[in-house]
């Protein structure tokens, strides 16, 4: 579906040269990526790659070691807690897990964080929800408790939640992640519809190439501790590169680590117990 929405070229999210890592271990080195509202964008890597990594430090949950990161033209390193508040309000985000409240109903799940800011009034709030619900297809579930839809359902009502406060930029963590092939396929089609039709730009941190590159407007590939690759899906695709070759192509042998990286924590446990790396 083609977007109703003037485009807007400002990016809302921005990385620029972004260094990331923990203590004394640095995961990812100089990423430089951009998502604009209406766009889908992946991250993509193997696993233990920093897709996650990536997402903390957007969402203000790990400082970059060096580099520049703007939420909507808003420099954000130097954010402290109560800016990152406000920041967080124009945020959607999909969790890998779902973390939907298990005593609520569907319609509560979805209706939290409007309750929490007690923005809308019992009318309005019900019409919001029903209809977000709708677009995801389960409207006439909002009665169900969690205990009695499936596990693809709730991924759903996780999805109506990050989304129904029309948050300007969505992170989704895996969305496809325990899907079957069906229900994938029907989560990428959702997700590429919202951002159409909220014109949010949508941000995915996946290892689903073949969900993904069907919905994606720009691709980042992530491994070996930096950018390995970015482009459309056409490019990826078209890419001679071993590391997105291997990646792409699901190959067992080529350059995609398959061992965790020794660390300069790892050589301290290491010495510590007299064991070698
Ligand atoms: N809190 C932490 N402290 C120290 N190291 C961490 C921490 N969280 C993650 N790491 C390390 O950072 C690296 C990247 O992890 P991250 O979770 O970002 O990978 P990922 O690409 O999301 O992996 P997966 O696809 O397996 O979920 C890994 O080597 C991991 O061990």
């Amino acid at each position: 579906m083609e977007s109703t929405q003037t485009p807007d070229l400002t990016p809302a999210l921005l990385f620029d040269k972004v260094t990331l890592g923990y203590g004394d271990f640095t995961v990812l080195r100089d990423i430089s990526l951009k998502a604009r509202r209406g766009e889908v964008v992946a991250i993509m890597g193997g696993s233990g790659s920093g897709k996650t990594t990536i997402l903390r430090a957007a969402t203000g949950q790990l400082r970059p070691f060096a580099g520049r990161m703007v939420l909507f033209d808003q420099d954000v390193q130097t954010f402290d807690q109560s800016a990152w508040q406000t920041m967080r309000q124009r945020l959607g985000v999909l969790f890998q897990q779902g973390a939907l409240f298990t005593d609520l109903d569907v319609f509560e799940n979805v209706a939290f964080p409007l309750r929490e800011h007690a923005l809308l009034d019992d009318a309005e709030l019900t019409a919001k929800v029903l209809d977000t619900l709708e677009a995801v297809g389960l409207r006439a579930a909002a009665h169900l408790k969690l205990s009695e839809i499936s596990g693809g359902m709730a991924r759903r009502v996780a999805l109506a939640r990050a989304v129904i406060r029309s948050p300007d930029l969505v992170f989704y963590d895996e969305p496809f992640a325990g899907l079957d092939p069906i229900s994938m396929g029907i989560a990428a089609r959702l997700i590429r519809r919202l951002s159409d039709q909220l014109g949010c730009a949508s941000v995915l941190i996946t290892h689903d190439v073949s969900e993904t590159f069907s919905i994606a407007d720009t691709i980042y590939i992530v491994g070996q501790g930096g950018l390995k690759a970015s482009g459309s899906p056409e490019d990826l695709m078209a890419s001679r590169d071993p590391y997105v070759r291997q990646f792409l192509d699901g190959l067992p042998d080529g350059p995609v680590a398959f061992d965790y990286p020794v660390t300069p924590a790892f050589e301290r446990w290491a010495k510590a117990r007299g064991v070698g790396r």
